[in-house]
């Protein structure tokens, strides 16, 4: 048996289990950084999630300036216009490749890096899979989520893409059938249709992003569906044939549709990331969708143990779990912090894109809050006029009485920028609309948008 090496701080996971080791070397704390896939130090966000992804559609927006350039008094011969996607792939995989080396530089000089798999082999002693023996005064659990794949008859023959091997294409297809209505077919379903891919959505629902705010929701979807074909039903089979995908969707009407293309991505969720990490054995408790359950300053139920980021299940976002990395670090030094989501915002990088926080309308109906609710259209400003008047609005909740926001949606561009002065007006003071309304904006900018409706307010 080995001996057992100690460290001041073991943070499990190369993604945002690198918070908490930020934190801890601020503190000169002797911190041992494991992960086993050292290969994609940064996690998920820098692999195959937030920032590879937000590249690709740097280069779907322009295209989409192109496509409209017209509208604006600029003529370009569009049948010259060509896509270079390997080029588009290549640069995204390159700085892909140039942070990881980056984030591994940090890692091999300030911390003693671990790559392996590690599992509890007791409520104190975590085990490496060459047997090292590692224990801590601090333990943090970051291992993320993966994508969860369906159990349709015919898929794994059939092959399909995940947010994964997605971005390792070099050539575009020029067909694509979606599995999934949220975040991911909303973001890669504009990628591919911006660049010229005949995509496919199937969606359980008939309305996109469920999650979002019904009018936003109903909107994004009105809209998307000018660009990709939506199919509303469950996929039942999937099948390969010399050429192609197929997926057959038992419809709403009792009917069935066989829907072909030459490439299949699922995106229907993602689970946490606890198999093979015996967290039972380490005192830990598991929800039953296999996320570790933490307490209100993210401790498991193993005192020296905290857990954050997708591995609790919560909301999927890396500001998210950077945030809760922060706090845990904070309460593992005695703070007694208590997470709070109710100012934390997410966006959709999508077309039209979609920025919100706090509450939708149906959950402070559901809440019997007392609320009013006002709405503003790009239009209805100068600079959504001389962008064109696009498609989209800004909806504001607010509780009457104490005057709170309760929740901020936004459809249309920029909205993932916008949303941020509403945050933290929800932070300032009582939370309410004054400091928003008080507040100069210059003029002619899209932030008057959001003036506008809190004056409306
Ligand atoms: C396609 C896509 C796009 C996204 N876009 C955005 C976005 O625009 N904005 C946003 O805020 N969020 C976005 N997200 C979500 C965001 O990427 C995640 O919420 C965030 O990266 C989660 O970080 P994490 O540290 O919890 O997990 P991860 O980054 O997944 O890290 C988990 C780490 O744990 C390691 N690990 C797992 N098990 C073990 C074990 N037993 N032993 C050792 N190591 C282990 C893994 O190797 C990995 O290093 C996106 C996600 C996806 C999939
Ligand atoms: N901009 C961002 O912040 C961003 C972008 C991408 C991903 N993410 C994170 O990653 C997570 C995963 O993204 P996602 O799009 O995979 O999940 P999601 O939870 O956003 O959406 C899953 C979709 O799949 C559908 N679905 C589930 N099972 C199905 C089945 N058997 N058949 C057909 N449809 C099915 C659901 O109805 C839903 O529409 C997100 O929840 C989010 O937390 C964030």
């Amino acid at each position: 048996m080995s001996a057992i090496q100690h460290f001041d701080v073991i943070a499990v996971g190369g993604g945002s289990g690198l918070t908490a080791a930020w934190h801890a070397l601020q503190e000169n704390c002797d911190v041992a950084l494991v992960t086993d896939q050292p290969e994609a130090l940064g996690g998920t966000c820098v692999n195959f999630g937030c920032i590879p992804t937000k590249t690709l559609l740097q280069s779907a927006e322009l295209m989409d300036s192109v496509r409209h350039a017209e509208r604006f008094g600029i003529h370009l011969d569009q049948a010259s216009v060509q896509v270079d996607f390997a080029r588009i792939m290549q640069q995204m995989r390159h700085a892909r490749a140039e942070a990881v080396a980056g984030v591994r530089r940090w890692v091999e000089t300030e911390m003693t890096p671990i790559f392996s798999r590690v599992r509890f082999i007791d409520e104190r002693t975590l085990e490496s899979a060459d047997g090292q023996r590692l224990t801590a005064d601090h333990i943090f659990l970051a291992t993320g989520a993966r994508p969860v794949v369906p159990e349709i008859p015919g898929l794994a023959e059939a092959g399909y893409w995940t947010n994964e091997e997605v971005l390792e294409l070099e050539a575009q297809p020029a067909s694509l059938v979606i599995i999934g209505g949220g975040y991911i077919a909303a973001e890669l379903g504009y990628f591919f249709a911006a660049l010229g891919t005949r995509v496919t959505l199937i969606s359980r629902s008939p309305r996109l992003l469920t999650g979002e705010d019904d009018e936003i929701s109903e909107r994004f979807t009105r809209a998307f569906g000018e660009r990709v074909e939506l199919v509303t039903g469950e996929p039942v089979e999937a099948r390969a044939t010399a050429t192609q995908r197929q997926v057959v969707v038992a419809t709403a009407d009792g009917g069935e549709r066989v829907l072909a293309a030459e490439q299949l991505l699922v995106a229907t969720g993602r689970r946490a990331n606890t198999e093979g990490l015996e967290a039972e054995t380490g005192g830990i408790e598991l929800d039953a969708q296999g996320a570790i359950r933490v307490d209100e300053q993210l401790r498991t139920r193993n005192p020296r143990v905290f857990a954050y980021g997708d591995v609790i299940g919560r909301a999927m976002f890396k500001h998210t779990s950077s945030y809760e990395g922060g706090l845990a670090w904070r309460n593992a030094r005695g703070a007694g912090e208590r997470v709070d989501y109710r100012s934390n915002p997410h966006a959709v990088f999508s077309h039209p894109q979609i920025g919100a926080v706090g509450l939708t309308e149906r959950e402070c109906r559901a809440r019997a809050l007392d609320y009013r609710v006002t709405t503003r259209e790009y239009g209805d400003v100068a600079r959504g006029r001389i962008i064109g008047a696009p498609d989209g609005l800004a909806r504001l909740l607010v509780e009457r009485g104490s005057e709170r926001i309760l929740g901020f949606h936004m459809l249309g561009p920029g909205a993932a920028e916008l949303i941020h002065e509403v945050v933290v007006a929800m932070n300032a003071g009582d939370g309410s609309t004054a400091s928003v309304r008080r507040s100069i904006h210059v003029h002619p900018t899209l932030p008057e948008l959001v003036r506008a409706v809190f004056d409306a307010d």
